[in-house]
């Protein structure tokens, strides 16, 4: 098989990110690298937004005006729409995360290095693991940063429906788009590298412990995986009678929902039936301090948002960022099918809030699409 026009210019130009960089880690530099690809296409598309509707009358990204139902009792003060802010997807690795008045980055680190995993080659704005990027209240579901700005140029967004893709760059029936509504997962095939057991009550997940600043308490990642089985990602396998988990939930962690998720969990793209679906479909989950919630090259289970309690993330040993309440992490496997991009460990005792890969994706990942 020869490669089109299109596949040789990528593959040359991988080829030269390689010879110029020399990566040690060569899986994750050449993921790396297709992450600020896709991130910069998404740029281009949203920059031409505005210049392809003008010439064409097509409005090319509608967002939803549809009335919204009621949500059931416990959930009568929720916050409006408009209460919970303007919000969409953001991930705060790739960028700087507008809501950290201490974030850092230095714009000449090795994308390939340890400590920037995650980050895209020739990014001005990778995350440096010496200077800590401490986001206490920072979060990809925390709103005021621009978010549902159609023109928002976080190019880390998934789409939303003022953003993104444009109905003739994407096919919603496409496996192979990360974002695609048919690129379900099937769960069953998934290996939960934290299970659900593991948070029952605090418990020490893995038994790390002795965490010591800037470097991973442990050989964690010793086992890496480097892919996402065929099988666990396999959208043949999605079940069309899929249902969204409906959890019960004591009056007291309604109060609790109310006062902090629901409040930072501000899904302003979604209506309040797929809100309602969401918030009942998180699982309370409790880890102790030191804790391994995830693990770097797990396949994702599950997307967290933090109650209470800090939480490290540490990316091939060294520590790359710290999130606490109102934060989110997690996303990148659910939503780009890789594996997990770094460990998260519990820096204190936490309470977390977790949603099962399906109903991220199904309901999420869709609804704001
Ligand atoms: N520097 C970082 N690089 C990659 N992931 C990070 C980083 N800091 C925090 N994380 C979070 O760690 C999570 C690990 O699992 P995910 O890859 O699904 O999503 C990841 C992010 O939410």
């Amino acid at each position: 098989m020869s490669f089109n026009q299109q596949q040789t210019e990528e593959l040359n130009e991988l080829s030269r990110q390689i010879q110029s960089h020399n990566p040690n880690d060569l899986i994750q530099f050449c993921a790396n690298y297709f992450n600020k690809r896709l991130e910069d296409q998404r740029k281009e598309i949203l920059q031409k937004k505005d210049q392809i509707e003008n010439s064409t009358g097509l409005k090319l990204f509608t967002t939803s005006t549809g009335p919204a139902s009621s949500l059931p009792p416990h959930f009568n003060k929720l916050h409006s729409r408009q209460e919970r802010g303007s919000v969409a997807f953001k991930t705060p690795f790739t960028d700087n995360d507008p809501h950290s008045s201490t974030h850092i980055f230095s714009p000449t680190d090795d994308p390939s290095s340890p400590s920037n995993s995650q980050q895209a080659p020739n990014s001005q704005q990778a995350p440096n693991s010496q200077q800590q990027n401490i986001s206490m209240n920072t979060g990809l579901f925390k709103g005021t940063y621009g978010m549902g700005d159609p023109m928002s140029t976080d190019p880390t967004a998934p789409a939303t429906s003022d953003s993104v893709f444009s109905p003739s760059f994407t096919s919603n029936s496409d496996p192979n788009d990360p974002m695609s509504k048919s690129a379900a997962i099937n769960k069953s095939g998934l290996n939960n590298s934290i299970s659900t057991g593991n948070f029952n009550g605090y418990s020490n997940v893995g038994g790390i412990a002795n965490a010591t600043f800037g470097k991973s308490p442990l050989n964690f990642n010793a086992n890496r995986r480097t892919s996402v089985s065929a099988e666990a990602l396999n959208p043949d396998k999605f079940s069309s009678d899929w249902k969204p988990p409906v959890h019960d939930f004591s009056q007291e962690q309604l109060k609790r929902l109310n006062a902090s998720v629901v409040k930072n969990f501000l899904f302003s793209q979604l209506d309040e039936d797929s809100l309602k679906t969401i918030i009942f479909a998180l699982e309370e989950k409790r880890v102790s301090k030191n804790s391994e919630i995830i693990r770097q090259g797990d396949e994702g289970d599950f997307f967290y948002i933090i109650e209470n309690g800090t939480v490290d993330f540490y990316v091939n040993g060294n520590k790359v960022n710290t999130s606490g309440p109102g934060s989110s992490f997690g996303e990148l496997a659910l939503m780009y099918n890789s594996p997990r991009a770094a460990t998260a460990l519990a820096e204190s005792d936490c309470i977390l809030w977790a949603l099962d890969r399906m109903t991220f994706r199904r309901i999420l990942l869709e609804e704001i699409n």
